[in-house]
């Protein structure tokens, strides 16, 4: 794959107290993970879910684990339908969590987002699940975007920080419940991913 920053070393940066950013720390891996994707969205395709408020969104969903998110209301569905998370899901999504200080993390779930151009995600708190001392971990792949990262309440001001193929966000502790979300993604190819952003979410859901 042509990218010049390939052999570029990780580096952190720091986004809010309890959030890290860990710039290209899944970089080396983003082939096994995109393979994985895609065997996952054989089983499951990606399908765009619709809001309590009767919106759909604009990113299309998967995902893999002992849990699926199915909406802000609904919470998380425990299903033994799912695709188990698989050994280098997991692996990654602990050394991440461990890097950012959260040495404890106990993934169950992945929840898979695939932004097309313009697809986004509006503000919005993760809360669903129940152990909320267990931090989020967020995969980024393909496509860029800016990703929102807000506080507590709705109305706070949002830093817009640009997360890149590769790039790991690991939210915990004070910043567990922060508002965050996606601006519209713009139009590229990547040469992995081709037109699309897809986005991997760790959590211990249930
Ligand atoms: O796509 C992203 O980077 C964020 C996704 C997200 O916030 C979510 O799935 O809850
Ligand atoms: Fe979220």
């Amino acid at each position: 794959m042509l990218d010049f920053f390939h052999d570029e070393e990780p580096w952190q940066e720091a986004l809010a107290p309890g959030a890290l950013i860990l710039r290209r720390f899944v970089q080396q891996d983003d082939l096994v993970l995109y393979q994985e994707i895609n065997r996952i969205a054989m089983q499951h395709p990606f399908i765009h879910r619709v809001t309590p408020g009767g919106f759909t969104m604009s990113a299309a969903m998967t995902g893999c684990g002992a849990a699926q998110w199915v909406s802000a209301r609904d919470g998380y569905l425990n299903t033994r339908e799912t695709i188990a998370l698989n050994q280098t899901f997991l692996d990654l999504a602990k050394r991440a969590a461990a890097t950012a200080g959260y040495a404890d993390f106990i993934p169950d779930s992945c929840l898979i987002n695939r932004y097309a151009v313009d697809s986004k995600m509006t503000l919005h708190q993760d809360k669903n699940e129940r152990d909320l001392t267990q931090p989020i971990v967020s995969i980024s792949l393909g496509l860029p975007a800016i990703f929102l990262f807000g506080g507590l309440m709705r109305s706070d001001k949002t830093a817009k920080v640009l997360l890149e193929h590769g790039d790991v966000v690991v939210w915990g502790g004070a910043s567990r419940l922060c508002f965050h979300g996606i601006l519209p993604i713009k139009a590229g190819i990547h040469p992995l991913t081709g037109p699309y952003r897809f986005n991997l979410t760790f959590r211990q859901a249930l």
